[in-house]
């Protein structure tokens, strides 16, 4: 018999080495086990596609899942009405990391499921189980308790339920939170920008357009005028800055001059600090508009504004390796790396828990927000990319849960990403 010749420290971190490896590959074993049940939960929720807060029927199906499921703690409309929490917690007594996994559920208007949330909610709902399973084969040999937790996040679409979560204290004791989004690559971050919206409203006066006129005052030209305005702003903003808006009442009838209309922007640029900038010039578009045609001018905005995210390079790279080994192909376009892609509430959270928010391909060329991609996102095709960055979260949160120096990297990055933001934002 060979004599064990290596130091006590060699041999406990040959021993945690090998007990990651065995939770990994028991994360992968559960996930697959699982895999029926959870494209099935996917294939509902893509099914009936529900608007942002209508979510009910996701919401019952996700929490149907996690009460049949052995072991969770299961919070049906948690803090909103269509948000839930399932928490599992393992035995022991002593500190306890709590790591969250989140779902969204959210469809588009017209086009169902375009931006693949239904497998959002798998992914979430996959990792926290995943987790669990390696978790309960390894009581007693953690350095660490651990809580999971699973929390379903409505309406990302729309107003941002995760912004009304965090008011109402629902990431409160997260020491980390995972999410992945669909996509057309894998990439373990794209840029996200900040975002804030803004509904603009026009009150002229009705008159008849060929009998009188010069009695009307046209709600409408000012709304073309807000328009163009904008459109002309654009050719002055800065490259990374992003304007989009769209008329959404623009009056009746041609010989009814119009008395209202409406218009819905996005005004966004990379960083939460460089938003009240652009506000400021866009709310100069809509005044000049109402002044040129005499019309009043309500400007409204969305009651929360969407952050960048705050980037942790240590999970980057765990999840980067752990995708790596399970076939993930990380893009390497600089071009997808560096354009700005859309905005998410999933911003906010990682400015009060470090989070990843990575981007996972879904067997689809398919764009984002196209009739396309919701074909994509219910596709069968779309399950084993999913399950697989389901597989490489939890593996992850397993690095983090196994390897506390990995955690107090986390820890010690998210306060220089803070600072670093405190510190760019008092330039602007
Ligand atoms: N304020 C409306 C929120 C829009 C969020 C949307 N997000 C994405 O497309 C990416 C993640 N789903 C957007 O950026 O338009």
């Amino acid at each position: 018999s060979s004599s064990n010749t290596n130091s006590p420290q060699e041999n406990k971190m040959s021993e945690s080495g090998e007990l990651l490896t065995e939770l990994k590959d028991r994360v992968s074993r559960s996930i697959d086990g699982a895999s029926a049940e959870l494209h099935e939960l996917s294939r509902d929720i893509w099914s009936c596609p529900e608007l942002a807060y209508q979510e009910s029927r996701a919401h019952d199906r996700l929490v149907a899942f996690f009460t049949h499921e052995q072991g969770w703690t299961v919070d049906a409309r948690f803090k909103l009405e269509t948000a839930f929490r399932a928490v599992w917690r393992t035995g022991g007594v002593g500190e306890c990391v709590n790591v969250g996994f989140l779902c969204e559920y959210d469809a588009l208007p017209g086009i169902g499921h375009a931006c693949g949330h239904n497998l959002i909610a798998e992914v979430g709902a996959a990792a926290g189980l995943g987790l669990k399973a390696a978790l309960e084969g390894a009581q007693g040999r953690l350095p660490v308790q651990v809580q999971i937790t699973v929390l379903g996040t409505p309406a990302e679409e729309d107003v941002g339920g995760k912004v009304d979560l965090l008011k109402e204290g629902a990431f409160q004791g997260m020491d980390v939170v995972f999410m992945a989004h669909p996509s057309k690559e894998d990439a373990t971050y794209l840029p996200c920008v900040a975002e804030h919206d803004v509904t603009i409203k026009y009150h002229g006066k009705a008159s008849h357009a060929s009998s009188y006129p010069w009695k009307g005052v046209n709600a409408l030209d000012a709304a073309v005028l807000c328009y163009t305005n904008m459109s002309v702003l654009r050719q002055q903003m800065r490259p990374d800055w992003r304007v989009h808006g769209v008329i959404k009442h623009g009056g009746l009838k041609p010989n009814i001059i119009p008395d209202y209309t409406e218009l819905e922007y996005y005004l966004r640029t990379p960083t939460r600090a460089e938003l009240p900038v652009l506000k400021e010039k866009a709310e100069r578009c809509f005044r000049s508009a109402a002044v040129a045609t005499g019309c009043e001018v309500e400007i409204q905005y969305a009651r929360n504004a969407f952050d960048n995210i705050l980037r942790i390079p240590e999970l980057e790279q765990l999840f980067e390796r752990n995708g790596k080994s399970l076939g993930m192909d990380f893009t390497t376009d600089e071009d997808v790396l560096t354009n700005e892609s859309g905005s998410t509430d999933f911003g906010n959270v990682t400015f009060v828990v470090p989070g990843i928010h990575s981007y996972f391909y879904i067997g689809s060329n398919a764009l984002n927000h196209t009739p396309e991609y919701t074909v994509a996102a219910g596709d069968d095709k779309a399950q084993f990319f999913t399950l697989r960055t389901a597989k490489a979260l939890a593996m992850t949160a397993l690095d983090l849960l196994l390897q506390p120096k990995a955690m107090q990297r986390v820890k010690q990055e998210f306060i220089e990403a803070k600072l670093k933001d405190e510190k760019t934002s008092s330039r602007i």
